[in-house]
């Protein structure tokens, strides 16, 4: 079996996040979902939830599900790196994306959402691409939609294909070669921590004449919007930006909208990516505001680098969890 399923901004005019439509239930419930590899709870905007704790999101109502089940005694809570939070308790339903059906998949149904969630209209709930030792269920940990699906799929594969401020593409079980020009460059995933981390060759401000060729860790991670990478980096790209500061108002690096930003370049074993500078004017800090925050921030709080949707846009990556997994990059 194979998937593939568009993967939408959620604002027209930043890349935020990204959601793609499934289907959980009998008849089918269609939900937005914001697929992400930096996690492993499939949860959803649920009609378990008060009220005034959605605003315009989707919700799953498993009472008007024939197929959906209570996991009896099962609940789950989990906090992202942003701070924001969510728990509930726990069904296995139908769930469907992209012409891909996993019979008995465990749908997290949320009872409470942190403010930032319901604030985020139009994302309807997550689905974690991580491996499935980060799922936050108890007493029973449960499986990813992919761990469940990867059995039936032709290949044990998904692969990323986001793109700036347009719709892209989660391919599931397959590699489609019309998405990506060149070959594959594939490094080594360590799976133990449960996130998709790998070790980047290398970066350069602007293209990649003046390569550090320096080892940098990090998550590959289609659920963060922004990259995040060690001090040394960001002091380096950022001393090339006319009125760069790093603000503690704003929580980042921040700088006047209209200075003019080099590309930004990370290695993958011999492989060159480069995100363009455009990528990296990420959005005024407020609504019409000259001064803009950078796509590039500090991990230097984290303990981990991320490649998030900033830099992910600027590659096609194939998620391979074959044995031993492995990461995949190549040009599009
Ligand atoms: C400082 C960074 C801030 C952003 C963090 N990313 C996330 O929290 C990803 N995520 C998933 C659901 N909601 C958000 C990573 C750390």
């Amino acid at each position: 079996a194979t998937g593939s399923a568009p993967a939408v901004p959620i604002d027209e005019r930043f890349d935020i996040a990204y959601v793609t439509p499934v289907t959980i239930g009998t008849p089918p419930q269609t939900l937005m979902l914001d697929f992400d590899t930096g996690s492993s709870d499939l949860w959803v905007f649920s009609s378990h939830m008060p009220p005034f704790q959605v605003r315009g999101q989707e919700i799953y109502t498993p009472d008007e599900s024939s197929t959906a089940r209570l996991l009896e005694g099962h609940t789950w809570s989990i906090m992202y790196g942003d701070g924001s939070a969510s728990r509930g308790n726990v069904y296995v339903d139908t769930f469907a994306v992209g012409g891909l059906t996993v019979l008995n998949q465990a749908v997290q149904t949320a009872q409470q959402v942190s403010a930032s969630f319901t604030s985020a209209t139009n994302i309807d709930g997550l689905v974690g691409l991580g491996f499935s030792t980060l799922n936050t269920v108890r007493p029973e940990s449960q499986l990813t939609f992919f761990d469940n699906a990867k059995a039936s799929l032709d290949n044990p594969v998904f692969t990323a294909d986001l793109k700036y401020m347009a719709a892209g593409t989660y391919d599931f079980g397959f590699i489609d070669r019309a998405k990506y020009t060149g070959e594959i460059t594939y490094v080594p995933i360590d799976p133990d921590p449960g996130y998709w981390i790998f070790t980047s060759s290398g970066y350069a401000v602007g293209a990649s004449s003046n390569f550090s060729a320096t080892p940098i860790i990090g998550i590959a991670d289609t659920g963060t919007s922004l990259v995040y990478l060690p001090t040394a980096v960001l002091t380096a790209y950022y001393r090339q930006v006319q009125g760069a500061t790093n603000s503690r108002s704003y929580g980042g690096y921040v700088f006047p909208c209209d200075s003019a930003l080099p590309s930004f370049t990370f290695g993958v074993g011999e492989e060159r990516f480069t995100i363009p500078a455009s990528y990296i004017r990420y959005a005024p800090v407020t609504e019409g505001s000259a001064t803009c925050f950078g796509g590039l921030q500090s991990s230097s709080e984290l303990g981990i680098n991320i490649w998030g949707d900033v830099a992910l846009k600027a590659a096609f990556v194939v998620f391979d969890s074959r044995s031993p997994p492995r990461i995949g990059w190549a040009k599009k």
